[in-house]
C-alpha cells in the first residue's frame, strides 16, 4: 500500500508554507526520516499527512483509492501525528486509560491491545508510569508516554515529531530501541522529524530533505552520522 501526496501546497493565511510537494509513502514498516531547517514545513507537512490539517491545493490518496474523501477517512483510523513538546496526550488521564481512550478514537480492540501495549511500556522502560495521569509526568515522560501510545495502537503511520526533545539518555536509548523493534514488528511505517542526527542515522532506513516548503532530495537508504551531516550541508547551504 501507498501514499500518494500530489501538487500539495498549504498556506497559513495568506502565508505559503507548503509548495507543490509531490512524494510517495510506501507503507512497509521502515522509518523515514524528514530533515530540515527550522520553519522548513515539516510540522505542517506530517499534520497533513495525519489529516490534522487539509492542503489548501493539491491531493493525497491511497493507492487503491482515488478520492481524497477515501484517503481522510483511512487516516483517521490509519495514521497518528505525534506532536513536539508535551501534547499529545489526554492531561487527567492516566497513560492506560489514554491506550484505551485512543483505541476507541482508532477503533482498535483494547483487550487485543494490551499485550502489545506492555511489551511496548517494558522496552520503554514505563512500566512503573502507566497509572500515572498524563499531567503528572515530566517533560520527558510525557515524550515516551505519547509514543509508547502511538506504538502500541498499530497505526499503520505514525508521525513523530521531534521524538527525541526532552529525553535522558537512557530513554533516547529506549526511543532508538522501539523504532528499530517496530521495524522487526512489521505493524507500522513511521515518518519521524528531528534535528537529532544520532537518532536519525539509527533508526532512519531513508530521508526526504525539506527547504522553505518544497521536497529538494529524498536519499532511500540509511546513513552514516558523517554522511548525514554532509548531506545537510550540500542541501541547506546558506546562500551568500
Ligand atoms: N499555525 C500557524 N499559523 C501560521 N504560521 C504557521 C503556523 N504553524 C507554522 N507556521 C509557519 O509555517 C512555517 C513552517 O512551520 P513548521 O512548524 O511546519 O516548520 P518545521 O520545519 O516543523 O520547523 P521546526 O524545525 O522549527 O519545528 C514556519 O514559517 C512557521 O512560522
Amino acid at each position: 500500500m501507498q501514499i500518494e501526496i500530489q501538487n500539495l501546497s498549504k498556506k497559513y493565511s495568506a502565508r505559503q508554507v507548503l509548495f507543490d510537494i509531490n512524494l510517495s509513502i510506501n507503507l512497509d514498516s521502515k522509518v523515514i526520516g524528514l530533515v530540515g531547517p527550522n520553519g522548513a514545513g515539516k510540522s505542517t507537512l506530517m499534520r497533513v499527512i495525519s489529516g490534522v490539517l487539509l492542503p489548501n491545493s493539491g491531493k493525497i490518496l491511497l493507492n487503491d483509492a482515488n478520492k481524497q474523501s477515501d484517503y481522510n477517512r483511512w487516516a483517521l483510523k490509519n495514521t497518528l501525528y505525534v506532536p513536539a513538546g508535551e501534547r499529545g496526550l489526554i492531561n487527567r488521564l492516566s497513560l492506560i486509560d489514554n491506550f484505551r481512550y485512543f483505541c476507541g478514537l482508532k477503533n482498535v480492540n483494547y483487550k487485543d491491545g494490551l499485550d502489545y501495549f506492555e511489551s511496548m511500556a517494558q522496552a520503554l522502560e514505563m512500566k512503573n508510569l502507566i497509572h500515572r495521569d498524563y499531567d503528572k509526568m515530566s517533560t520527558g515522560q510525557k515524550k515516551s508516554a505519547a509514543l509508547l501510545n502511538a506504538l502500541a495502537l498499530k497505526t499503520k503511520l505514525i508521525l513523530l515529531d521531534e521524538p527525541s526533545n526532552g529525553l535522558d539518555i537512557d530513554a533516547q536509548d529506549g526511543l532508538k530501541h522501539v523504532l528499530n523493534l517496530t521495524k522487526n514488528n512489521g505493524h507500522q511505517k513511521v515518518l519521524v522529524s528531528s534535528h537529532d542526527v544520532n537518532l536519525l542515522t539509527s533508526v532512519c532506513d531513508g530521508y526526504v530533505f525539506i527547504r522553505e516548503g518544497h521536497i529538494i532530495a529524498k536519499l532511500n537508504s540509511p546513513a552514516s552520522h558523517e554522511d548525514l551531516i554532509d548531506l545537510y550541508h550540500q542541501s541547506f547551504k546558506k546562500e551568500g
